[in-house]
This record gives structure tokens, sequence and C-alpha cells, in this order.
């Protein structure tokens, strides 16, 4: 089946707080979405790779691919006023009459293994829908709003993360929804539309950049997997 890519920066980052969108902010030398992309195409050179921008950025990211020579083939797509309308253009922009498989990911998630890519699209081409977590760490409390806390097992959660890769059926199938404020990510929405989610192992160091600190670990762990 062919592979597909939806890599997603069509947010705004209001929690980085930067003048420079997130997605276009230098990590050693290169733009974060430019790791991003270039660790999909280090994957495999058949992958067909969809970026989706505010296309008011697009002129933008068009200088930054002349200024750094970036020449990895993608296709740019205009983003929309949520997460899920931006995948939903991304995924409307592929013309392919067989079924495929797409997998989306975080534009602001840059430290994303091959093995990881490759073990998505494997899964997702036996199970349906494969998605990427991993477990928590950390100790968990439920808070109420007037009931203080409780202690939680947190054995029974994981933590989600990018590529979520999926039969094109499914997800066409699970796009054709209303936005609803619960899908915050594609698992979501495909599990809303009556499928279920297979997980699969992430990696911790696979960050989304969120929060300024956050790029301090990008660039740890970018420059220890160079
Ligand atoms: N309308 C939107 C909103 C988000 N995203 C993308 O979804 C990913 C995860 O979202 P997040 O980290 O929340 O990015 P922002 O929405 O840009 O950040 P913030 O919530 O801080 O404003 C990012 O790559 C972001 O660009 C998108 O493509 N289109
Ligand atoms: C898709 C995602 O990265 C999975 O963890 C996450 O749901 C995005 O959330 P955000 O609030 O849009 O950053």
């Amino acid at each position: 089946m062919q592979e597909y890519v939806i890599i997603v920066a069509g947010g705004s980052g209001s929690r980085m707080k930067s003048d420079i969108p997130k997605q276009f902010l230098p990590v050693n030398g290169l733009p974060v979405l430019m790791h991003t992309i270039r660790a999909f195409d280090g994957y495999s050179q058949n992958l067909r790779i969809m970026v989706v921008l505010p296309s008011e950025q697009f002129g933008f990211w068009e200088e930054l691919c002349k200024k750094h020579s970036f020449a990895i083939p993608h296709q740019l797509v205009a983003g929309g006023a949520t997460r899920f309308h931006s995948v939903k253009n991304g995924l409307n922009c592929i013309v392919e009459k067989e079924e495929f498989l797409v997998a989306v990911h975080d534009g602001v998630r840059p430290v994303i293994s091959r093995e990881i890519i490759a073990d998505s699209f494997k899964k997702a081409a036996s199970h349906g829908a494969a998605v990427v977590s991993v477990p928590l760490k950390d100790s968990i409390r439920i808070v109420g709003q007037n009931e203080g806390n409780k202690a939680m097992d947190r054995t029974l959660f994981r933590l989600i993360q990018t590529p979520q890769t999926f039969r094109s059926s499914w997800m066409k199938a699970a796009f054709a929804a209303d936005y609803h404020e619960s899908f915050t990510d594609c698992a979501s929405v495909v599990e809303a539309g009556g499928y279920n989610i297979h997980l699969i192992d992430g990696a911790y160091e696979n960050i989304k950049i969120t929060t300024p600190e956050d790029l301090r670990w990008a660039e740890i762990y970018l420059t220890a997997t160079s």
C-alpha cells in the first residue's frame, strides 16, 4: 500500500510565547519542521509527504527552504481552525484511488526515530490503526473541583504521542464527522468513528515542543541522534 504522512504544523503555538512560530524555531541550526520532515524522508523516499501550515506562512516557509537549501519533496496544505481541521485538510488533498496508509505526525515532534515510523506503518497495515504511546513514569492523582484529589493506578494509563497511522478508509470515514472538542488527536476521532485503536511503543525522547524548555530537550536529543 502507498504510504503518506500528514505533518501538521498549522497551529498558533500560543504556549511557546515566541514571535517566530515554534515550527520555524531553529534547533541545531535548522528549523524544527525541517528536522521532522527529514526524519520521515529518512524512513523511506517512497513516502509521500504533506505538510500543513497556516496559509499566511507559506511564503516564509518557502524562504526558509531556499535559505537552508531544503529540497525534500513535500506538498503544502493550508491549515484549519483546529488540529482536527488541519488533518482533514491534509487528508482531502491526497488523491489516491486505492486504499493507502496515512500517518499523522506533529510538525513539532522532531525527535522521531525511523524504527517507530516503520513500526507504525507495519502495525497500521495489520491492525487498521497504530498509535504511539509510552507508560507514565510519575505517580498520578485525579483532581476534583470540591473533593480534593485521589491517587490513581498509573498502570491503567498511557501518554499518547504521534505518529498515529491508519488505513485510509478508516481515517476518511472517521474524519467525515463534525468536529467535537474531545478530538485532541486523530486516535480520538477514529475511535469515535467506531474503530479499535492499537497502541504501539513510542519513546520518551519523542517530545512535542510545546513550551520554551522543550526546545532545550529537543536540542539535546537531536544532537545525540545526529
Ligand atoms: N489548528 C491547528 C492546531 C494545531 N496544529 C498542529 O498540531 C500539533 C500539536 O498542537 P500544539 O502543540 O498544541 O500546537 P499549537 O496549537 O500550535 O500550540 P498551542 O496549543 O500552544 O497554541 C502542532 O504541530 C500544531 O502545529 C495544526 O496543524 N493546526
Ligand atoms: C496529538 C498529540 O500530540 C498527542 O499527544 C496531542 O494530543 C496534541 O495536543 P495539543 O494540545 O494540540 O498540543
